[in-house]
């Protein structure tokens, strides 16, 4: 019944107005699954390889949809993900593009799910799936790649860790973006937006900081319940030369460590992503020592979703927590291993969108499939709210 029959490849535009590879699978009977790649700015190092998209289309509809049609089960993830990968023989994805390998694996989940009658994230998750929704961790304020003129660190994120529900949490992640926008107001300062939405003030992060405690304070008053911050500091992005250059100058590993200890202390931040270099695992270890036990410190550009590199994080104890995003690896089975494997080593799991996304919303039911701990989806901007609020519909059909 999930047997592929046939699969297109086209080139849509993200959210940044670049095109990125969208994937439409049918199966014999009928079902049918659309699904398309985003698109990152601050990339770690170990990614798999995102091709231009005509480039990643035509290797893709070359290698790869011949494996595939008339031959495998969309319902048969590894199979699917297993035929894309040997149709493309590299470590990385970087003959057929992870962009497209990822989009052809998505949208092969939903082929299946459609055969099935079943919603993605039940096709995904299993009968026995967990029962807990993900905390949305929404970019309120932001710079570094992602804005140009505005903070070093490049997300200060809201965390309603105390939310009675998905749809509280959401809405009170939007609050917050507000009370920040109505507290820049205050302060005069004008600020634009920067590519996942939040406000891209020109402001040091010393401000910033004020701004969003400021503004979680405000929204978790008016909704009665605690709501945190945390941060993406992207360190990789403002690693030269053995420091880390920020606008008011430098620090080096240890003061980076240091630093970052004393944010935690200070804003009880619930969150803080890749807060040293990709490479530096040992700064990683030292750190979670440090503040582990008070805060997620989680790996992306660290471990970009790649288990070899969980692995030797956990034999360190580099971080405790791991970011999830399928494209970065390529595939969903590859990204399913990301996330049992750091389940099996009380590794908090978040998943999450890039920032360069659709309308795509197959994040939303992987974090509810998989009983992840967080989702980090944004707060505002249409190709943010797809993911929040199918979310909110994922919650009320699952209840
Ligand atoms: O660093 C990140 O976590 C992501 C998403 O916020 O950004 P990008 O997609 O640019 O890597
Ligand atoms: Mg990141």
């Amino acid at each position: 019944m999930t047997q592929i029959s046939s699969i297109s490849l086209r080139r849509v535009l993200d959210s940044r107005g670049n095109p990125t590879v969208e994937a439409d699978v049918l199966t014999e009977s009928g079902g049918f699954g659309r699904a398309a790649a985003p698109s990152g700015a601050s990339t770690g190092e170990y990614e798999a390889i995102e091709l231009p998209p005509k480039e990643a289309i035509a290797n893709a509809r070359e290698h790869a949809v011949p494996r595939l049609v008339d031959t495998v089960y969309a319902g048969d993830q590894r199979a699917v993900d297993g035929a894309l990968r040997a149709a493309d023989g590299t470590e990385n994805f970087s003959e057929i593009g992870a962009n497209s390998a990822v989009a052809i694996s998505m949208a092969a989940a939903k082929a299946a799910a459609d055969v099935l009658g079943a919603p993605l994230y039940q096709h995904l998750g299993g009968a026995f799936r967990g029962e807990n929704f993900p905390v949305p961790l929404g970019n309120v304020i932001g710079g570094g790649e992602h804005a140009k003129d505005a903070t070093d660190i490049q997300e200060f994120l809201a965390a309603p860790v105390g939310a009675p529900s998905v749809s509280e949490a959401v809405f009170a992640n939007a609050k917050v973006h507000g009370a920040a926008g109505d507290i820049l107001d205050e302060r005069g300062i004008g600020a634009g937006k920067g590519d996942e939405g939040a406000w891209a003030p020109p402001v040091s992060d010393a401000e910033a900081f004020e701004i969003m405690d400021e503004a979680v304070s405000r929204v978790s008053e008016e909704v009665g319940f605690e709501i945190k911050f945390g941060l993406d500091v992207a360190a990789s992005e403002m690693y030269d030369e053995g420091a880390y250059q920020y606008s008011d100058g430098e620090k080096s590993p240890d003061e980076q460590i240091e630093y970052i200890a004393e944010l935690v202390e200070e804003y009880d931040l619930a969150y803080v992503e890749d807060p040293l270099d990709e490479n530096d695992y040992e700064a990683f270890a030292e750190l979670t020592e440090q503040v582990g036990d008070q805060t997620l410190i989680c790996g992306d550009d660290l471990f970009v979703t790649n288990v070899s590199r969980l692995q030797d994080g956990i034999d360190q104890g580099a971080a405790n927590s791991i970011l999830i995003k399928p494209n970065q690896i390529g595939s969903l089975s590859d990204t399913v291993d990301a996330i049992e494997l750091a389940v099996r080593n009380g590794y908090e799991t978040i998943i999450s969108h890039r920032s360069g996304e659709t309308e795509d919303t197959t994040i939303a039911h992987l974090a509810v499939a998989t009983d992840a701990g967080f989702i980090k989806t944004g707060t505002v901007a249409g190709e943010r709210t797809a993911k929040l609020n199918e979310l909110i519909r994922i919650a009320e059909d699952a209840v």
